[in-house]
């Protein structure tokens, strides 16, 4: 494993069981089963967290050719009805045939499938983001470019590098939640969440870079 980089915080499953259960991607890295390993935290307004510890094994060689292949640019966001710059690097993905690893498009048909009663569309684009160190962050936000804005969907984010918090507070005011998501890890957001509730990504001490992969139904940034 990568210095500095950490399994994830949540991890479940002996490396034994993972050899096993993973469908496997060539180079080490593959995906555990979604049945029965998400759990669903009910928010507020009908937005739902769900959580998925170390959905992605052996993901060190999947962080390293996202993080010197991707293709990345800075990011500049509208936010606060603002164009502003955001301290990350970006690469969006929205055709599957193009995404930068295959393991990428073995998440995307898994997760269409695990969500197909919730989603019947599937999940169509990856948007990648690469945050390089502590000093790397994305304020308060909800993904509200397109349908979102309107609509119930569903953002699926796979985590990967350093462990960083991913926080939710409801839109209109209220505490804030602590995700923190580490490497392999899957956080998806669904319902009203991009509505109803923020999320963000805060600045943060002695970290090393993290990668999060954003799935997305068509329409939805
Ligand atoms: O870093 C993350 O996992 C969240 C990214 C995010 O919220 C976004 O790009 O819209
Ligand atoms: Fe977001």
């Amino acid at each position: 494993m990568h210095p500095g980089r950490q399994a994830s915080l949540f991890e479940e499953d002996t490396a034994d069981d993972q050899t096993r259960n993973a469908t496997a991607c060539g180079d080490g890295s593959g995906l555990l089963p979604l049945v029965g390993s998400v759990s669903r935290r009910t928010l507020t307004d009908g937005a739902w967290v769900d959580l998925r510890p170390g959905w992605v094994t052996g993901a060190d060689e999947l962080f390293d050719r996202l993080e010197s292949g991707a293709a990345w640019r800075e990011e500049r966001r509208v936010m606060y009805d603002r164009v502003l710059p955001v301290p990350r690097l970006v690469s969006h993905y929205e055709d599957r045939g193009a995404f930068p690893h295959p393991l990428l498009e073995t998440c995307r048909g898994a997760l269409t499938d695990f969500y197909r009663d919730e989603l019947p569309e599937g999940f169509s684009s990856a948007g990648l983001c690469l945050y390089r160190n502590g000093n790397d962050s994305v304020a308060w936000h909800g993904d509200t470019i397109g349908r979102g804005k309107t609509e119930d969907t569903m953002v699926a984010i796979l985590s990967l590098g350093s462990p960083r918090p991913l926080l939710l507070r409801p839109t209109g005011g209220g505490r804030s939640l602590k995700f923190t998501v580490g490497h392999g890890d899957l956080l998806v957001m669904g319902g009203s969440c991009q509505r109803t509730w923020q999320h963000a990504v805060p600045k943060t001490t002695g970290v090393g870079p993290r990668i999060s992969v954003q799935f997305r139904p068509h329409g939805v940034r």
